[in-house]
């Protein structure tokens, strides 16, 4: 059987964006999807794009980045609450002409139509129905296993099959890290175009209506997202089940979104890095959900996979041009390395969101509480409790260039 330069594992977001950056190197690039042609996944997911991801997808593809900026709703106020009093605004000035928003909200399943829109046009050709039984990687190459019973083989791999992926199983690397006990329900509503909200990202500490539990809300194109962390000892049915999603949200928000509910997860989100980002053979890289699990806040979910999907589409081109194979191994793995440092980064910062915001350290209330004090008298200490339940705002320097 040929051998194809590179398969790529997994139709979400970030397997869309490796396949566009291997195309923009010039290669051939097939994507094996478990689901079928035209499945829509429910839920918003991610919602949150940042400027450099968006200038990143600009990048690889002239136009897209644009797109995507321009499909989204772009939320220039955030405000943040203590109870009823509020701490902490912020309005920024719209950028001028030609400058990317520094964010653009837009639920998942829509930024993925665009995506793959611009990979057909592309020539990316997608294979559906070809869920991954088997991966094995040799000093060669990598040969796959698809329950449709075909084999593929390629010289290298990006697996990009989220969280419980198959490809990652299958080479025998594992996650590392932690669950985080509290759970979070979230909730996504549809929006009354006719009479919408303000654009504004929302976040209240001890929300009053809501028996002082804090909540996040974030608009999005024709959407709501509504984060409502639940306190130890609450069943999380009471708050998830259609009428207990209700309950709360109409205490939140307007009560016409009672009815306007579309989608209810509940989570307690996984803190995970894989152990490695590249196998022995050095011929499969993971990228995005597979190589990585964060909570939300902070957005440093696919706002780092899209720059590990970059780095993977980068790292097997140099090795596709390599002059030996130890130069070939050696391209992979810096691509690898590079990646899971800014995981490390970006998990650290996720760490530091859920810190503060769970606030199970006695000094982490009390650095909440004198803020709250001395918010009143100045921007920065409502800044820090605006900003704190996102972690730090840097992206992972050192590791990735200034990148997520
Ligand atoms: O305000 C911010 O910087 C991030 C807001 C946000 C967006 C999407 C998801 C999420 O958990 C937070």
């Amino acid at each position: 059987m040929n051998s194809l330069p590179v398969i790529v594992v997994g139709a979400g977001p970030v397997g869309l964006t490796s396949a566009l950056a291997l195309r923009a190197q010039g290669l051939p690039v097939v994507v094996l999807e478990a689901a079928s042609a035209g499945r829509l996944r429910p839920g918003s997911r991610a919602i949150f794009y940042h400027r450099q991801t968006m200038q990143l997808w600009e990048d690889i593809r002239a136009g897209l980045g644009w797109e995507i900026a321009n499909a989204g709703l772009v939320w220039s106020t955030k405000r943040t609450f203590w109870g009823e009093t509020q701490v902490y605004e912020r309005t920024y000035p719209f950028p001028p002409p030609g400058v990317m928003p520094a964010s653009t909200n837009l639920g998942q399943v829509d930024a993925e139509k665009i995506l793959f829109r611009h990979c057909t046009e592309a020539g990316v050709q997608f294979a559906w129905d070809q869920e991954v039984t088997d991966a094995k990687t040799s000093p060669e190459g990598v040969i796959v296993k698809t329950s449709s019973g075909k084999e593929w083989h390629s010289k290298y791999l990006v697996g990009t099959d989220g969280g419980r992926s198959v490809v990652r199983k299958q080479v025998g690397i594992e996650l590392e890290g932690p669950r985080i006990e509290d759970a979070f329900v979230i909730v996504d509503v549809a929006e009354d175009v006719d009479d919408p909200i303000r654009p504004e990202r929302l976040y209240y500490y001890e929300h009053p209506a809501v028996e002082k539990r804090n909540v996040l809300l974030v608009p999005f194109r024709n959407g709501i997202r509504a984060d409502i962390q639940l306190r130890r000892g609450d069943d999380p049915k009471h708050f998830s089940d259609p009428e207990g999603v209700k309950r709360w949200l109409v205490r939140v928000l307007p009560e016409k979104y009672g009815d306007r509910v579309t989608w209810v997860s509940t989570y307690q989100f996984l803190q995970v890095v894989a152990k490695s980002f590249t196998d022995e053979h050095r011929r499969v890289v993971l990228a995005g959900e597979a190589a990585h699990l964060f909570a939300p806040f902070g957005a440093r979910g696919l706002n780092s996979g899209v720059p590990d999907a970059i780095a993977a589409a980068t790292g097997i081109t140099q090795a596709l041009n390599a002059a030996n194979p130890q130069q070939a191994a050696a391209a992979i793995q810096e691509a690898a390395d590079r990646r899971r440092d800014a995981a490390l980064y970006n998990r650290n910062a996720s760490n530091l969101a859920l810190e503060h915001m769970r606030a199970h350290d006695w000094r982490t209330r009390l650095k909440r509480k004198a803020s709250v004090m001395i918010a009143k008298y100045g921007s920065r200490a409502g800044s820090y409790l605006d900003s704190a339940p996102f972690g730090p705002r840097a992206a992972a320097r050192q590791a990735s260039d200034g990148i997520y």
